[in-house]
């Protein structure tokens, strides 16, 4: 099993997605506040690129949620903390997410053979899923404005563990998913300051989403995979 990481959504060529199993992870903090909302009950991430299109994909029912800037859209019910999912309000709805990666990394990866998204939250879960697809894997780190960020390294670092774990000598990862493989055993153990540390994590801090890096810096915190089915991220 091949399994190739690539940098930032920007490096993504979604031609080289056919037939494969695809994870888009954006640690901070589209694709842990997707599996956070899905942990909550809410019945479906519906990513969209933009705000207008959002807007036209909302139905009765659905909620809105997104940001630009890191803050919440005006006139959107949520922003983009998992903190804001992480209520029972959400259970059986549909929410129409947009973010600046993340959202963008899945549109992109639509033509996977398999689409999942993966964070800390759920590595191994999102391991498993993918190592059970037997497929050649390709790990998107969402980045930020098109260039890479480390703690989506680290979490692409920590998947290989794991399907090095599985799969044993089966599995061989390009020489970026190598270099995070690396880092991510260098740090395992202040993943959480690590976080802190970070760009992403320093200018989310700034404007007072600390408690979003500390909670998007656990590990397995929730056993569930979303997965790509009616153009939604859903429970696998
Ligand atoms: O809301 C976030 O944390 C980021 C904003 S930024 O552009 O990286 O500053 O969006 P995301 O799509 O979750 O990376």
């Amino acid at each position: 099993m091949q399994v190739d990481v690539i940098s930032n959504v920007n490096e993504a060529r979604s031609d080289d997605f056919i037939q494969k199993t695809v994870i888009v992870i954006d640690v901070l903090r589209a694709t842990s506040t997707i599996v956070t909302a899905l942990a909550h009950g809410c019945s479906a991430i519906v990513p969209a690129e933009t705000v207008n299109q959002a807007i036209q994909l909302q139905q009765e029912g659905d909620l809105l949620g997104g940001e630009r800037f890191c803050k919440k859209i005006a006139g959107f019910h949520y922003g983009n903390s998992p903190a804001e999912y992480s209520t029972p309000a959400i259970a059986g709805k549909r929410i129409i997410l947009t973010t600046t990666n993340g959202t963008r990394a899945i549109q992109k990866s639509q033509r996977a053979g398999r689409l999942l998204s993966g964070s800390l939250l759920n590595a191994e879960a999102c391991a498993k899923a993918a190592f059970s697809q037997k497929r050649d894997v390709v790990i998107v780190c969402a980045g930020t404005q098109d260039e890479f960020c480390l703690e989506d390294g680290l979490c692409a670092g920590l998947l290989i563990v794991y399907l090095m774990e599985y799969g044993g000598d089966k599995v061989e990862a390009n020489d970026l998913g190598m270099a995070m493989r690396h880092a991510y055993e260098a740090v395992r153990d202040r993943i959480e300051d690590t976080l802190l540390s970070c760009s992403s994590g320093r200018r989310l801090s700034k404007i007072g989403h600390r408690d979003d890096i500390l909670h998007c810096s656990q590990l397995n915190r929730y056993d569930l995979v979303p997965v790509w089915r009616d153009q939604s991220m859903m429970r696998f």
